[in-house]
């Protein structure tokens, strides 16, 4: 009998443990059920404010909110993208406005650099009073007071392989606005990694390109370019020069194509280039060969996992500041201060100024000179330039006057030294070069001296 009153009162015990146990299910039921219904509530609240169009909005864009190819669902995919621009200069300005105008909901700037007064002629989005500002800051600056609902980001930095794909994975569409080998592969390499199409520009001289790489399957720039180009075959606008507008219309066209990818009408570029000839006035538009299989970072079997040493990979560095070159011993060289002396004192020697000869109509030293381009150095092969050899011929054998070779900063007037040793070997002629050129020139001698 005690056996059963036992089983019994054990039975009691269980039942009430497994009645304990449902009331806990039930509450954590309960509990479950609350917070799902938040999160639908926060899940439909966002999608309400995200595929809604305020009142502003719709008078802001009604202009290309009743293009029948962009209307509402365009304007709303501009609203929930993001672009990176990197390069906040001639090409980057042009992008940035245009895209703040159309209503763009995320814009990144990346540039490491400040506005100087030489930017000004093309890179329309900086001002007088901002020579100094970080570019990326004074972008988001003008592009704030066209459209303050748009969020803006100026990462004040140089993209490099350390912290590119951090900053390029936040965003939907990259644009290379820059200027420079290196970082056009480091850009292609992140945005291959990271899944995004690369919007790529150019601008130089009277010419321009576009075309947008990693884009639906078509090719990237490593496809195209495999390898870099030699360091001393690429030039950039404070060395070639450039026409402001150039930069202009290609940015705009950068921020026209990523407009287009954002508000879902897709990208007319993306194995096709664009190429722009200001001085003729025409646009071609050639096409690209489609992805190679065997592209070490596109490719089927890619070898290029993660980003690598950019500027070891194309011998140039990815940013132009301290850019001085040091090819030549010291004894080589003289200071502007002792080229002065020099003047001063009416040492007889022959000025050999090297720079192209429309640099020569913007300013010169106070010293007749004989002019002969760094460019055309190398065309004279082995032998000494005929108008230099006439200039030393005039001195006489006996008289072995110095030559002084001079450029804008001191980098080709080396390199110049460093050949005529060469092709002047046993004539025992000294040949030097100026320190930094008219750089060096205008900061130790004469202040009032144009610099460019
Ligand atoms: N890796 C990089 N990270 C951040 N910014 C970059 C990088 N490479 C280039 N840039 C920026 O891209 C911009 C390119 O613009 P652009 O060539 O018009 O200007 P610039 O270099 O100031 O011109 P200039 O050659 O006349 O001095 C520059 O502002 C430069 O600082
Ligand atoms: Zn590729």
């Amino acid at each position: 009998m005690a056996d059963i009153k036992e089983l019994q009162e054990a039975l009691l015990k269980k039942d009430e443990e497994i009645r304990l146990l449902k009331q806990k299910v039930e509450e954590a039921n309960a509990q479950l059920r609350v917070v799902t219904t938040a999160n639908a509530d926060v899940v439909s609240k966002l999608l309400e404010t995200s595929s809604k169009l305020s009142n502003d909005d719709i008078m802001r864009y009604s202009r290309q909110l009743i293009l029948p190819d962009l209307g509402v669902k365009g304007q709303i995919g501009l609203k929930n993208s993001s672009v990176l621009i990197i390069g906040a200069g001639g090409l980057g300005c042009p992008a940035a406005i245009y895209l703040a105008a159309a209503g763009i909901g995320r814009l990144g700037v990346v540039d490491y650099d400040e506005v100087e007064l030489s930017n000004l002629h093309r890179q329309i989005l900086h001002t007088e009073s901002r020579v100094g500002l970080s570019k990326s800051l004074s972008i988001a600056r003008s592009c704030h007071s066209l459209n303050s609902s748009v969020e803006y980001v100026p990462y004040q930095l140089q993209l490099d392989s350390s912290n590119a794909l951090d900053i390029i994975k936040c965003y939907d569409i990259v644009l290379d606005a820059t200027d420079n080998v290196a970082t056009r592969y480091l850009l292609n390499d992140a945005c291959v990694l990271a899944g995004k199409p690369l919007v790529s520009g150019s601008a130089l001289r009277f010419e321009g390109q576009l075309t947008v790489y990693n884009y639906e399957g078509g090719p990237c720039y490593r496809c195209l370019y495999p390898r870099p180009p030699p360091p001393e075959t690429v030039t950039n606008c404070s060395e070639g020069g450039v026409v402001g507008v150039v930069p202009g219309i290609i940015g705009s066209i950068q921020a026209l194509e990523a407009i287009k990818i954002a508000s879902g009408l897709g990208s007319s570029y993306k194995q096709r280039l664009l190429l722009f000839d200001a001085l003729d006035g025409t646009f071609r538009t050639p096409k690209l060969r489609p992805r190679n299989t065997d592209c070490p970072v596109c490719g089927d079997k890619p070898s290029i996992q993660q980003l690598i040493d950019y500027e070891q990979f194309c011998g140039a560095r990815a940013s132009d500041k301290d850019k001085d070159l040091h090819v030549l011993e010291e004894n080589c060289r003289i200071s502007p201060k002792e080229y002065a002396e020099m003047l001063k004192g009416g040492e007889p020697h022959i000025l050999l100024d090297v720079r192209p000869a429309v640099e020569l109509d913007i300013c010169r030293l106070p010293q007749p000179a004989l002019n002969i381009p760094y460019s055309s150095f190398g065309k004279s092969g082995t032998t000494c330039p005929s108008d230099l050899s006439q200039a030393m011929e005039k001195y006489g054998e006996d008289e072995k006057v110095p030559i002084v070779c001079v450029c804008r900063r001191g980098n080709d007037s080396q390199l110049v030294v460093r050949e005529l040793k060469e092709k002047l070997a046993g004539k025992n002629v000294t040949v030097m070069d100026i320190k930094r050129g008219l750089y060096g020139w205008q900061k130790q001698v004469d202040q009032s001296f144009p610099l460019y």
